[in-house]
């Protein structure tokens, strides 16, 4: 293990990054970056999306092999370059990457197995399945998730997700929670990118207390109010080169995202003008399904509404609903005065209701696919020319929306798989929503988008409720409903059980009727 007494009294470095440059087919992801880790400190890494976050992540993880020329060093000793997941690991470093790296076919123990654990001891006979369990419950214990080893990754939530994602980085670990925490060093890239507001808290809390063990991390998240709560310690990167390593104490917010943009952003907070008086065009009415209790919502033409709630409180259920993808138990649903019951997105979308759903890897990109086939994926309809498909027609449309939604590096037959986690999710959004239509549902839209590209993606559905589009919008983050909504409804156990409109939307009061139902329970 890296920890020494002399190194935790001597305040040194726990890493060092010496001219690392990293090169994928002639784009240089990572350009000649150096910076150092200070130990017992939680060192923010940033940049907008592509500028090389989780390339340099993966190369300390021994995914990706260095460009010749870079040196790195953990603990003061110098490591042999390229890394190897087993040279990392014994180093003491414990990553948890932006895909959580479980596999959603896979139970929770078999995700957590690997060659050669779970034998009898002196036995070369099968893994034991008992001692499997055993092991991954007790590590589940360490880190107080109430949840059986042989549950399917499949069926967990995202937060139970990236918590047992976590836990497995440190099943090794003789000792629990925050000691295992501190002893290492803590790799996170985006824990909480797809986590509702009250379990980033839980976890922004647990790397408190592990600071205060003297525990060191390097944090990767766009949301800035997070990185001045947690971080030291700050280090930016832009187009792969880094623009600035700094101590966070003296910087603001806005200091941060300048500083990651690269230039001031200006705040687009245009008042909305309250209710729109627009015709209903998505009408719900007694919507019942595994959490839902009875839901009737109406949207107009033109207006934006938010769904808000706590965590399990059905909001992903009734976006799934609206969009085709799930069948509602009992309930009816209108668009445009008549009866609308999709079997399938392929039908709400023919229908004219597209969806950006709350999950991009499991629902959203398709990752063998390109970026243009991605993009077009059930619109090619639009690019048909007497029944057959014209890929000129269809090449230009995605150019066009691989533009508006600034989705880089900007080239239609890249492999989606290959952009970075928010050029990825730009492209579900300009699928959903750079095609028309009549209503657009929105599912947490700008997960893991830099603040620049939110900004950006919060104009385009602006501009599309202008042209009279019905929107809703779900999410936990509720600075999103903020200058965006003309009313937010807040949902409870599957039931609604507020409205906000007007002054009334803003972060604090929603959090507050959020967490009065959550009392209330
Ligand atoms: N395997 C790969 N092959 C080719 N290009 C890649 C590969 N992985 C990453 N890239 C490219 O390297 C650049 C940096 O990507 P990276 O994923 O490191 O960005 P990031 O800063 O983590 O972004 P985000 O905030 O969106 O997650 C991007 O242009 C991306 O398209």
């Amino acid at each position: 293990m890296i920890t020494s007494d002399t190194d935790v009294r001597t305040g040194s470095d726990a890493l060092r990054i010496e001219n690392l440059s990293k090169t994928f087919s002639g784009q240089r992801a990572l350009n000649e970056v150096s910076f150092a880790v200070p130990r017992g400190k939680i060192t923010a890494l940033l940049g907008m999306n592509g500028s090389g976050k989780s390339t340099l992540i993966k190369v300390l993880a021994g995914v990706y092999q260095p460009d010749p020329g870079a040196a790195l060093t953990i603990g003061g000793t110098a490591m042999p370059l390229p890394m190897t997941p087993r040279t990392a690991h014994e180093a003491g470093l414990r990553f948890l990457h932006q895909d959580v790296g479980l596999v959603d076919s896979l139970t929770i123990a078999d995700n957590f197995a690997f060659v050669d654990r779970f034998r009898a001891p002196g036995t070369f006979g099968p893994i034991s399945k008992r001692r499997q369990h055993e092991h991954v419950a007790a590590t589940l214990e360490k880190f107080a998730i109430s949840v059986h080893p042989g549950a399917l990754v499949g069926s967990l939530n995202p937060t139970l997700r990236t918590m047992v994602g976590l836990a497995r980085a440190f099943q090794d670990e003789e000792e629990s929670g925050v000691q295992a925490f501190a002893k290492n060093i803590v790799v996170l890239d985006e824990p909480t990118a797809s986590l509702p507001v009250e379990e980033v808290d839980t976890i922004l809390t647990s790397l408190e207390e592990l600071k205060a063990n003297g525990g060191t991390v390097i944090y990767v998240s766009h949301r800035t109010e997070e990185v001045k709560r947690i971080a030291d310690q700050l280090v930016i990167l832009r187009d792969g080169k880094l623009v600035a390593d700094e101590p966070i104490a003296e910087l603001g917010v806005d200091d941060i995202v300048s500083r990651v943009v690269g230039k001031r952003l200006e705040k687009t907070r245009i008042p909305r003008r309250g209710l729109r008086e627009g015709d209903v065009v998505l009408a719900a009415q007694g919507i019942t399904g595994r959490r839902l209790r009875g839901v009737d919502l109406k949207v107009r033409s033109g207006e934006i509404l938010g769904v808000a709630g706590l965590v399990g409180c059905g909001r992903s259920e009734l976006i799934r609903i609206l969009a085709g993808a799930q069948s509602p138990s009992s309930g009816h649903m209108e668009l445009a005065g008549k009866s609308y019951a999709p079997d399938s997105p392929a039908t709400a979308i023919a229908a004219g209701v597209s969806c950006v759903p709350q999950e991009r890897r499991r629902e959203g990109a398709v990752l063998p696919m390109s970026v243009r086939e991605n993009i077009t994926l059930g619109r090619l309809k639009t690019f048909t020319r007497n029944g057959a498909l014209d890929g000129r027609k269809e090449r230009n449309g995605a150019l066009r929306l691989i533009e508006q939604f600034s989705v880089k590096p900007a080239d239609p037959s890249r492999l989606i798989g290959l952009l970075s986690g928010g050029n990825q999710q730009k492209v579900v959004v300009a699928r959903a929503a750079g095609f028309g239509g009549t209503a657009l549902l929105l599912d947490e839209p700008t997960q893991g988008v830099d603040a620049l590209a939110k900004q950006e993606i919060a104009n385009i559905v602006r501009g599309l409720a202008a042209d009279g589009l019905a929107v809703i919008l779900a999410s936990t983050d509720f600075e999103e409903f903020v200058g965006l909504c003309d009313r937010v409804l807040i949902l409870d156990r599957g039931r609604l059980v507020a409205e906000a409109t007007g002054e009334d939307i803003n972060e604090e009061h929603l959090a507050l009727l959020c967490a009065q139902q959550g009392a209330a329970a």
